[in-house]
């Protein structure tokens, strides 16, 4: 579903990713781990248009998107929540939703309000309330839901657990596991393994912008010495 294929990216003078590769197939949930400021949230921009890769190839069903802008790649298909959630705090959760709607699309599941509340019940005590009113937990999910309004094949949360309540984050797990089943590739950014080993097959650990280790969840589980090198306690 999505491949990267060499990926670099540049702050300025500063290269802050170097030689990125990995993949994540539909049905699948892939953690990219790392500590603060290894370079997840900009592989994900980079994965959207959003910082420039002068090398390698971004693949998105088969198609190059490393030259398209933002909005074409969310067009077809590749939804992104930003670790700032960018949520609008006027707009009522209903209003933050429609602002996410596209068309469906072929052969990716298909959302609306009604079936985003099975999914987030919170939310649906909450449809008409202003976006800003809501706790960290229940933004992080209303921008979830709004991206998922998009009918996206793929989605790319940065970060999704952060900051969040111990009860809301495991209502985020099970968000995740209902994407997954959806058939949504998901990839995933997170900074422990704690969130990532609920919900994901993979995991791709970078450090310094380079990708480090690359194995399933169980695999790393088996290895204390990875986990204690390159992730957060
Ligand atoms: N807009 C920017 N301009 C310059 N340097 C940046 C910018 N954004 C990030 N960086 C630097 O790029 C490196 C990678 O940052 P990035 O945000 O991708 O890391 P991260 O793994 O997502 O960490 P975090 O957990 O803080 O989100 C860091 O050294 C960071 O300081």
């Amino acid at each position: 579903m999505l491949e990267i294929q060499g990926i670099n990216a540049f702050y300025g003078q500063a290269q802050v990713l170097q030689d990125i590769s990995f993949q994540v197939g539909a049905g699948e949930v892939v953690a990219l781990l790392g500590r603060n400021g290894a370079g997840k949230s900009t592989t994900m921009k980079t994965l959207m248009g959003m910082v420039n890769s002068t090398a390698g190839d971004i693949r998105f069903q088969g198609t190059p998107i490393k030259a398209l802008p933002t909005h074409r790649i969310c067009q077809m298909g590749l939804g992104y929540v930003p670790e700032d959630r960018r949520i609008f705090s006027d707009l009522t959760v209903l209003e933050n939703l429609e602002v996410g709607k596209q068309k469906p699309r072929d052969g990716a599941p298909v959302w609306e309000a009604e079936k985003l509340f099975e999914l987030f019940p919170n939310l649906k005590e909450r449809k008409n309330n202003a976006g800003g009113q809501m706790s960290g937990g229940e933004q992080q999910m209303l921008s979830i839901a709004r991206t998922l309004m998009g009918n996206p094949r793929a989605i790319l949360l940065d970060e999704p657990s952060e900051g969040i309540a111990p009860v809301i984050v495991e209502q985020m797990a099970k968000t995740i596991q209902a994407l997954k089943k959806e058939g949504l590739a998901v990839l995933l950014s997170e900074q422990n393994l704690h969130f990532a080993k609920l919900v994901s097959d993979r995991a791709v650990i970078i450090e310094k912008g380079e990708v480090r280790y690359q194995g399933t969840i169980r695999e790393l589980e088996e290895k204390p010495e990875i986990r204690d090198a390159y992730l957060a306690v």
